[in-house]
Formats: C-alpha cells, structure tokens, sequence
C-alpha cells in the first residue's frame, strides 16, 4: 500500500496488555513496510547465531550498560533472567535518521520517560471496550497462566487510571477491530 505522507515525530503506543498493539502494529507494518521503524534495544546478553549487532539489538557489556543507566541514555530498562534490555534515547532518534517513523510500543512508565526527553512524540492510547473484555482476550490468547492474567489486569487498571489524567494524545477503543485500525490510521497519517 502506498502510504500517506507521515511525520517523522516518533508515536508511542501504549495500552493494557491484552489490548490489541501487537495485533495493530503487525498489520500496520505489513501494510507500510517501509514507513515506520522499530527502534533497536540494548541488550548484556549474548548474540545467538546469525543475530547481527545493531540490528537484533545493540550488544553491549554489562558495565558499558550501567554506564548508560547512570547517563539517563534510556527511556526504559530492565533485568530479565541476568541480562539487561533497555531502549535508548539515541535508538528512537536513529529511525528518524533513516527516513522512518519510529513506533514505540511501551508502558506507562515508559510513557512519563519520553514526556521527559526533546523526542517530541505523539502518544495513542489504545484502551480494552472494558475490563471484561480485556481478560477475555487475555485468556483466549493461550498465553497467559493464571497468575500471569491477574498481574496484567491489576496493571491494566493502573494503565486506565493513567489515560484518564490526560497524559495521551488520543484514545482509541478496540471494540471492532477493522474499525480500530482505521481509527489508528487516522491518527498516524493525521
Ligand atoms: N478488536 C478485537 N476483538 C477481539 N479480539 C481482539 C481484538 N483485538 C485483538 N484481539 C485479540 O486479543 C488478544 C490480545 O491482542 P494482542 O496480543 O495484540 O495484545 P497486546 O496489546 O499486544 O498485548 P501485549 O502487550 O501483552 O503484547 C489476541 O488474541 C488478539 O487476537
């Protein structure tokens, strides 16, 4: 599909696990191929074969990694299993450098450390039709334990009690989802 013209701010995406994002950005990026960009995280832990540095991820070594958490060089980072994973300021950047609109796909939090940087983003909310709706998928999906659906609904609400402050640019609800998309598109190629 050829794609409407497109600004190069980054757009974040963020909304409840279980929403609907992944869903969306697969097909949004089946459909412009070569319009928006991922950004490329760091990462302490080791290439696998055929994983090419810069472009699976950054790898870099754990005290180089720590250097950057105390330079505030990310929007977000984690430990997961004894390696870290973080997004960088500079990678967000780097999709733009290339003529693509980068698409960041985070979490609250990761949405108050970008309010705080010069990236300029827009920010979409992407909000469940309700709270019933979101466990039903989250159970449908096949991959989620119990406990794993609990921990995502309690964070939903928290996720919900943000969008209502104002913090995004726009909310859209995933009832439909054909509907859904082209609301997401709308706002995209506003
Ligand atoms: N409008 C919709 N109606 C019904 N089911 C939907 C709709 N949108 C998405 N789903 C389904 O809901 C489930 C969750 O969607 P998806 O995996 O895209 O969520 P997500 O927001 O990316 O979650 P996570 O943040 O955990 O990756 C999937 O099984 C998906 O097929």
């Amino acid at each position: 599909m050829v794609a409407p013209s497109v600004s190069l701010r980054p757009i974040v995406i963020s909304g409840p696990s279980g929403t609907g994002k992944s869903t969306l950005l697969k097909r949004l990026f089946a459909d412009y191929p070569d319009t928006f960009g991922f950004s490329v995280s760091h990462t302490t832990r080791k290439p696998r074969p055929g994983e090419v540095n810069g472009v699976a991820y950054h790898f870099v070594e754990r005290p180089d990694f720590e250097k950057l958490i105390k330079e505030n060089a990310f929007l977000e980072h984690a430990e997961f299993s004894g390696n870290y994973y973080g997004t960088s300021i500079k990678s967000v950047q780097d999709v733009a450098e290339k003529g693509k609109t980068c698409i960041l796909d985070i979490d609250m939090q990761g949405v108050i450390s970008v309010k705080k940087t010069d990236l300029n983003a827009r920010f979409l909310f992407l909000a469940p039709p309700s709270l019933e709706t979101l466990r039903a998928r989250l159970e449908g999906r096949g991959t989620e334990s119990p406990e794993s659906v609990q921990k995502r609904m309690d964070q939903a609400t928290k996720e919900m009690e943000f969008a209502k402050t104002g913090a995004h640019d726009k909310i859209i609800v995933n009832d439909n989802l054909d509907k859904c998309y082209e609301d997401l598109k709308a706002f995209i190629f506003e």
